[in-house]
């Protein structure tokens, strides 16, 4: 058993694994003016000849053998799906089409007098693999911007939920529902070509990106506030727009986190819950508000993105228990209570990951910079000396380290976004970008309904016996 785990481990160590390389098919140099739709249209065709020559040199070759582990074991380091956008090294982390953050927090376009990158240069460049010019990141936020408003009965949904419906179920709900206005469902009904998918898929995750603010913000107002909504502003970027529809636009550090927030968790390759279901779900052609509310969903569970609700939510607990200011002593207890209540410390672990997420990283550098004497930090980095021994002591986890969700709260709480409960609908927002951009591609290139074969336990033992 042990030694099939090992082998597990080092298939998402592999070099596939690390391949997390720019596409050679992508030139650096972009030309000026092109809109992402017009540079899309130039680039699908070479994409689609780079993957049938793929397949055509290694369409028969094995990616190595499959353990039957994997398959009772959530599938870990199975390669089993493509995912252009971003590849993941368990070492090392995410890169955004082979690069790492500090690298697109350095090469992405900025706001005027910012220094994080704006998450419409990000799109850009999970689309295209290209850094964009500042005039077409500017063209990005100009077109959601126009692209926001959400339709009457989409805001009649969301005022008729209750204040306890989760915001999550809230967000699923609001976005299924914009399939209403599905370009793409619209144009399968008119009997488009399989070779035009891609156009009204674009156009839907335009849309999609574009609307999320309004449904965001507009959760956010009904549940914790008075219901009324500030108007986009067609001159500013998403971040602004977002961070204005939730009551915080004036201040401007509250904005730089919200680009590197969106930023960083826009994307984490195809294999995550909300990512592969995305996928997934777009694979029976179910159009991109159809998709995306599944990712949602998926979203919406407490070992995947609803983690960054529960960090803050565990934080808290601990405080109420053991005071502010605990010492390590105290704060080493609460976390082996936890353990010995039969339950995961959240914000720590991952199913790919066997170091401390860059993600993580990134975020505790964003608060060194702006809140390095907030309390809530302090304890932050308190339980990050101490979990990783206590997990490795319990002997369990495969990776003892802290992700992106034992961060993201304290930041968001620093600035007066104190509502845990709507954290993972920020995530979701942010989430978007990475699935709405492979969604294209898939649709681009023709990718066909996933459908993977299942076995039952009597299958297997099956299987072995005629074969011993
Ligand atoms: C954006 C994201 O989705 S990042 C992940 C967010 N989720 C969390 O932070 C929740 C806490 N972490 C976890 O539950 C896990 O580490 C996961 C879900 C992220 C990864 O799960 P796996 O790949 O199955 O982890 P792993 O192989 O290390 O699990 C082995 C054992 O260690 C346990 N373990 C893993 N992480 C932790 C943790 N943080 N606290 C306690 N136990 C843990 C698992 O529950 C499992 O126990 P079991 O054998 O009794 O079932
Ligand atoms: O990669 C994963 O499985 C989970 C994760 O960190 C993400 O989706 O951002």
């Amino acid at each position: 058993m042990a030694a099939s785990l090992r082998s597990i481990v080092q298939a998402s160590r592999s070099p596939f694994a690390r391949a997390g390389i720019a596409s050679a098919r992508f030139s650096s140099t972009v030309p000026k003016q092109s809109t992402l739709k017009d540079r899309l249209a130039e680039l699908i065709p070479a994409e689609i000849e780079q993957v049938k020559r793929i397949r055509a040199q290694h369409g028969k070759k094995s990616f190595g053998p499959v353990l039957v582990d994997q398959l009772y074991g959530g599938m870990r380091g199975l390669p089993a799906l493509i995912w252009d956008g971003s590849v993941l090294d368990a070492e090392e982390g995410i890169r955004f089409r082979g690069k790492s953050i500090p690298e697109c927090q350095e090469l992405l376009p900025k706001a005027p007098g910012g220094s994080e990158p704006l998450p419409e240069g990000l799109f850009w460049l999970l689309v295209t693999g290209e850094i964009p010019t500042q005039e077409q990141v500017t063209g990005l936020s100009r077109d959601w911007a126009a692209r926001a408003a959400i339709p009457d009965f989409v805001e009649e949904i969301l005022d008729r939920c209750p204040p306890t419906l989760h915001p999550m179920s809230q967000f699923s709900l609001a976005v299924t529902a914009l399939n209403h206005d599905s370009a793409f469902a619209k144009a399968y009904q008119d009997g488009i070509s399989k070779k035009d998918y891609w156009g009204p898929t674009f156009e839907d995750a335009m849309d999609l990106i574009a609307k999320l603010p309004n449904i965001a913000g507009r959760i956010y107002r009904n549940v914790f506030g008075d219901g009324k909504l500030p108007a986009i502003d067609l001159h500013k970027d998403y971040s602004h727009n977002l961070a204005t529809l939730f009551g915080f636009g004036e201040n401007e550090a509250f904005v730089e986190l919200l680009r590197l927030y969106i930023t960083i968790h826009s994307d984490h390759e195809g294999g995550n819950v909300s990512a592969h279901t995305g996928k997934l779900v777009g694979s029976a052609l179910s159009d991109p508000f159809l998709a995306f509310g599944a990712s949602l969903n998926g979203l919406a569970g407490p070992l995947h993105g609803l983690a960054n609700q529960e960090v803050l939510v565990w934080l808290r607990k601990m405080q109420e228990k053991i005071g502010e200011n605990a010492s390590d002593v105290a704060v080493k207890e609460y976390v082996w209570s936890t353990l010995k209540g039969g339950q995961v410390v959240p914000g720590y672990g991952h199913a790919v990951l066997r170091k401390t997420d860059p993600r993580y990283v990134a975020q505790r550098e964003f608060a060194l910079k702006h809140l390095p004497h907030d309390p809530l930090f302090r304890l932050v980095g308190q339980v990050y000396n101490i979990v990783p021994n206590i997990l490795l002591e319990a002997g369990k986890a495969k990776n003892p380290w802290p992700n992106v969700d034992a961060h993201s709260g304290v930041l968001l709480t620093h600035y007066g976004l104190t509502q845990m409960q709507f954290y993972t609908v920020l995530f979701g927002v942010s989430r978007a970008f990475g699935v709405a951009a492979q969604l294209i591609w898939d649709r681009a290139l023709g990718a066909p309904l996933e459908r993977p074969k299942s076995y039952s336990s009597a299958a297997i033992e099956k299987i072995f016996r005629d074969h011993e």
